[in-house]
């Protein structure tokens, strides 16, 4: 397992000299986009430690006064939890790298993870970036957090958003970003009678009537993630359509390494965006199709490569690792905290309580796995897919690529696909996880007695 110093040196100049970024670096660095966790910049200078990459820096909330290092560990139970992945007593920032290169990449295929390297950054540096960036920001992030000035390092990553230079004669790119989440439906034992609905409607649909309940959308998605999980031709073009209807938090696409469609580290409304017209005229050039059909071909081009690649597959059965449900997982995770199980606890019906008295006189090593299955999936039901595409050279021309033709315009592309913000979930997230399901579910049900039973059943 790589220690902390040997990563930190990985990042040099020609020279062998540790690279810092320092103040006057910053104005090198573009914003790009932000989650709840990280801002992401593009570099945008000519020193080839950098080209073709992007940072990802940590943010840190609002409501915490003041910044803090990340020097902190994982905690106890953590470590019991990744002990065969991860030593215990490395840092939390080493840790996430850690667990990316040991954890995700073996289930997602190195061809399509870069866990990065760290690189030393410098308190002005952080400083300044947090300046520059501050008016590109959506404002409701702004309010959420900031940028950690006081992190020493920031992440380093390819960026999976544009084709480095080198040889190839057309530098035009078109990309994508899609966040999948859950695509299938759990099929536990332990979901309660009362929660049967979980087992016929998509988690994302049933959250949509919770986020719209809640404000955080102004209208429900058409995406249905199962259809983009089918590896039925038909389907990834419908999810795809849905997606571009709807692209929320789900869906982004960019040209040359810009965003050009979909919200900026937020949840975009369709209304917000010129329905193609614009996007018509950045794809001339790269899709030979009219005016008025190159929309429509991108968004074929796109469901193709993700039925001939099967980049899908892996990312299904790491989700799959939840194989109990939260409502299983939960009774595990307090025995591994060695506490009263809360849930348990506020049970009245007794075939109910016998049913997760079983998962209490498990092993300590057999909640492990419970509880470090379940984390494993809910990192895979929660990262995003990059595809960036270019046109294909002639046919001699050997690219380290994937390839993909798509018929209607007798074009073929280079392509590459690559997972982005696999993080460690954790472990005290699991209450919170257990809370949201129940508001979901509730919420979801209250629906339906309002507006009568829902169309969306997915049990064909
Ligand atoms: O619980 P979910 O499904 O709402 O997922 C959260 C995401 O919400 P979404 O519904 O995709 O808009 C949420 O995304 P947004 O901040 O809403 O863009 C985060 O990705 C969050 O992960 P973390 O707390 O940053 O580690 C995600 O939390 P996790 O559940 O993955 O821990
Ligand atoms: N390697 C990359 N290449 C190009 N763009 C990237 C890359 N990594 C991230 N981005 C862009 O930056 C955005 C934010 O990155 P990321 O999803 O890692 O943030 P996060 O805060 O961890 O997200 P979350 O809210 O899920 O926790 C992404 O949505 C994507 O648009
Ligand atoms: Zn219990």
């Amino acid at each position: 397992m790589p220690e902390n110093g040997e990563l930190r040196n990985s990042i040099c100049s020609n020279n062998g000299v540790v690279l810092l970024l320092e103040e006057a670096d910053a104005a090198d660095w573009v914003y790009r986009g932000e989650g709840a966790a990280n801002v992401v910049l593009g570099y945008a200078g000519s020193s080839p430690a950098f080209v073709g990459k992007v940072i990802r820096i940590q943010k840190s909330p609002r409501s915490m006064a003041k910044c803090t290092a990340e020097t902190s560990t994982l905690s106890t139970h953590e470590n019991l939890l990744w002990k065969e992945y991860i030593m215990s007593s490395t840092s939390k920032e080493i840790s996430q790298l850690l667990f990316v290169q040991n954890v995700m990449v073996p289930l997602l295929g190195s061809e399509h993870v870069d866990p990065g390297m760290h690189v030393p950054v410098s308190r002005v540096f952080l400083e300044a970036v947090e300046k520059n960036i501050l008016g590109q920001r959506p404002p409701w992030r702004v309010e959420g957090g900031k940028v950690n000035t006081m992190s020493d390092t920031a992440l380093l990553i390819s960026d999976h958003s544009i084709f480095p230079h080198g040889g190839h004669q057309d530098t035009r790119c078109i990309s994508i970003e899609i966040k999948p989440k859950c695509g299938f439906l759990p099929c536990s034992r332990f979901i309660a009678e009362d929660n049967d609905t979980k087992r016929c409607i998509t988690r994302f649909q049933m959250h949509q009537v919770l986020k719209l309940h809640q404000g955080e959308i102004s209208q429900l998605s058409d995406y249905n993630p199962l259809d983009l999980f089918s590896g039925s031709h038909n389907r990834i073009n419908k999810a795809i359509k849905a997606l571009f209807t709807t692209p929320q938090n789900n869906f982004r696409i960019f040209v040359n390494g810009s965003l050009v469609y979909g919200g900026l580290g937020c949840s975009a409304d369709s209304s917000n965006f010129d329905r193609g017209g614009e996007l018509e005229d950045m794809f001339e050039g790269i899709i030979q199709a009219d005016h008025g059909q190159r929309l429509e071909t991108f968004l074929l081009l796109i469901g193709e490569t993700i039925f001939s690649s099967r980049v899908l597959a892996p990312l299904l059965e790491a989700q799959k690792l939840d194989s109990l449900d939260i409502e299983g997982a939960i009774h595990a995770y307090y025995n591994i905290m060695s506490q009263p199980c809360h849930v348990c606890g506020d049970l009245v019906d007794s075939k109910t309580l016998q049913m997760y008295q079983s998962l209490h006189s498990i092993s300590l090593e057999e909640s492990v796995k419970i509880v470090r299955d379940y984390l494993i999936a809910a990192t895979a039901k929660d990262c995003s897919l990059m595809i960036s595409f270019r046109a294909g050279e002639h046919e001699n021309y050997v690219s380290p690529y994937g390839k993909v033709y798509l018929e209607s315009t007798n074009q073929s592309f280079d392509y590459k696909a690559y997972f982005i913000d696999l993080d460690m979930k954790p472990l005290k997230k699991m209450t919170h996880y257990h809370e949201l399901d129940k508001k979901i579910i509730h919420c979801f049900k209250q629906n339906e007695m309002q507006q009568g039973p829902s169309s969306l059943c997915n049990r064909y």
